[in-house]
């Protein structure tokens, strides 16, 4: 599913309005028309009767302001009595909401001028839900004076809230919330989907998200770029081409299947090496091998049967050091996928060491953990020559702050807008992790996951999505597929394994790689 930025949904209003010639009193028609089949829908999945409620319509001065004032007349014809509660003063309405506000008038619904109120809003609980049509997507800034202490209200009042395209006090763009913003039960967003709706927190204060079509025609006119697309089995096959059902082809033999190789693991995090070995050979790979240093490997024979095991000299301290880039290399060159970093550790001669990858991995890499950590601290991004092979970088947010020299605050403020900044500006592919994580193509492409369960925020989860990405990769899959595919997977083994646990606060990394 396609989403936009509020200035693209602008650029789709204008294209339709006066390219394509549909009304844009139609349009608001159609959308006042959609939350309120939607309220009706929730009020029936409720109590599956229409008695006794009474909603409270709050609008704006703008055109979502007018979405709710034909959302109110048809929740009036539909058996629902409203109140409207105006944020401003009727006649301040311009345009097509000017024109829904006389038809309101002329059917005289009750109504409430906020803006004279010197007290809230009399007995809101006597109400039994609210429509919250005050900020769309033509929000600037944090909502002020009347729009804020209305939203305030509104979410103390604890009815249910009926979102009108987007909450109001949302960034409809990067998903940040201001103070306030409007928690809503649902949201009933119009024509495309809005990015802020895609990411956290405004995931969650937007509550459920429905997408309701008003007459913009669901494809985006030729020339007009959206900013992405949510990770569906649809889109995984219609954007990225993936059977997602694909099955194993009936000839193939191990090295059909592709061989990943890992260079990670040291003394004290020995076990991340292993759970991205054995969710590679999970995720589908025909051999794993994983690199690791010798001190090791005598307590690793075994772990995983199916896995085989290459020593890297290490004086027998258990750590890694920049001679054994050769090794690394040496090996890769019977292998098809490099993933480095999980457990690796920091250590002298670190920066030689994973220069020595970069600049000589003729395959596809992985660069995950401390191998970002490395990358960060060596400026490597800029400083160094990556050979004409896929590059994907999968930080968690703390991570990204170090590669893009920003605080994680910072990187969550935006995180689609980052990512595919990132991506672009530095040719590789960008797994920025964390709920909704977001995946951002060297072309600018972005995807969003939206599988996944919170119990997955566990040490090695990180480590299992490396050998999923590192498996599809050595099974053919394109940087941006694998990336994409590996994230979705990833997910929803996490939601399986999550679901079979009486606590799923009980996950481990290790339970997500057996539900693959
Ligand atoms: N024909 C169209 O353009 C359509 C527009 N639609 C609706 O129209 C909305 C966009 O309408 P508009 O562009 O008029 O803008 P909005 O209705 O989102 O709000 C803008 C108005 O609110 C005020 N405002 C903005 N930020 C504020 C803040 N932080 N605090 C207090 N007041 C603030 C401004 O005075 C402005 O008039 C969409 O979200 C959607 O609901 C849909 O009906 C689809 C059709
Ligand atoms: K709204």
């Amino acid at each position: 599913m396609e989403f936009v930025t509020a200035e693209q949904m602008r650029e789709v209003d204008r294209y339709t309005i006066q390219e394509i010639g549909i009304p844009a009193i139609v349009l608001m028609e159609n959308a006042g028309r959609a939350i309120a089949d939607e309220v009706v829908r929730l009020v029936m999945q409720r109590k599956d009767s229409l008695a006794g409620e009474r909603w409270l319509v709050l609008i704006g001065k703008g055109n979502n302001g007018g979405d709710g004032l034909v959302c109110a007349r048809h929740l009036t014809d539909a058996g629902i009595p409203v109140t409207l509660v105006y944020a401003v003063a009727p006649d301040q309405l311009g345009g097509e909401a000017a024109v829904q506000q006389r038809i309101v008038e002329a059917l005289d619904l009750p109504r409430i001028v906020y803006a004279d109120e010197a007290e809230g809003i009399p007995d809101m609980r006597s109400y039994t839900g609210i429509v919250d049509a005050l900020l769309g997507t033509g929000t600037k800034g944090a909502p002020r004076g009347v729009y804020a202490s209305l939203i305030v209200e509104a979410n103390s009042s604890g009815l249910p809230i009926v979102a009108a395209d987007i909450p109001s006090g949302l960034d409809a763009d990067t998903g940040a919330v201001y103070d306030p913003c409007t928690q809503a039960e649902l949201t009933v967003c119009l024509a495309f989907l809005k990015a802020g709706l895609t990411q956290y927190p405004g995931a969650k204060a937007a509550g459920e998200v429905v997408v309701r079509y008003i007459g913009i025609p669901p494809w985006l006119p030729a020339g007009l770029e959206g900013a992405g697309v949510v990770l569906t089995e649809e889109s995984l096959e219609s954007e990225l081409g993936l059977d997602a059902g694909r099955c194993r082809a009936p000839d193939g033999h191990k090295g059909t299947y592709g061989h990943v190789l890992l260079a990670a693991g040291s003394l004290p995090m020995s076990g991340a090496g292993l759970l991205a070995a054995k969710a590679a050979l999970r995720a589908g790979c025909g051999l794993a091998t994983w690199a690791l240093p010798a001190s090791l490997l005598p307590h690793m024979l075994g772990a995983v049967p199916e896995l085989m095991l290459a020593p890297i000299a290490d004086g027998g301290i258990g750590a890694w050091d920049s001679a054994a880039a050769d090794e690394v290399l040496r090996l890769l060159a019977a292998r098809d996928v490099l993933a480095v970093g999980p457990g690796l550790g920091r250590f002298p001669g670190e920066a030689e060491f994973l220069r020595a990858l970069w600049e000589g991995a003729p395959r596809p890499l992985v660069v995950d953990a401390d191998a970002l950590g490395i990358l960060a601290a060596a400026g490597g991004l800029t400083a160094w020559k990556r050979r004409d092979a896929a590059t994907i970088l999968t930080p968690h947010p703390g991570e990204m702050a170090r590669l893009a020299g920003l605080t994680t605050a910072e990187v969550q403020r935006d995180r689609i807008g980052l990512a595919r900044r990132f991506a672009t500006e530095h040719g590789v592919t960008l797994v920025l992790k964390g709920a909704r994580s977001v995946i951002a193509a060297s072309d600018g492409q972005v995807y969003v996951n939206v599988t996944g369960h919170p119990g997955m925020a566990t040490g090695g989860s990180g480590d299992v999505l490396t050998g999923i990405i590192a498996a599809m990769l050595a099974q053919g899959l394109d940087a941006v597929q694998a990336s994409a595919f590996g994230a979705y997977l990833h997910g929803l083994a996490g939601e399986q394994a999550a679901a079979a646990r009486s606590n799923p606060a009980s996950l481990l990394a290790g339970d997500i790689i057996e539900a693959l």
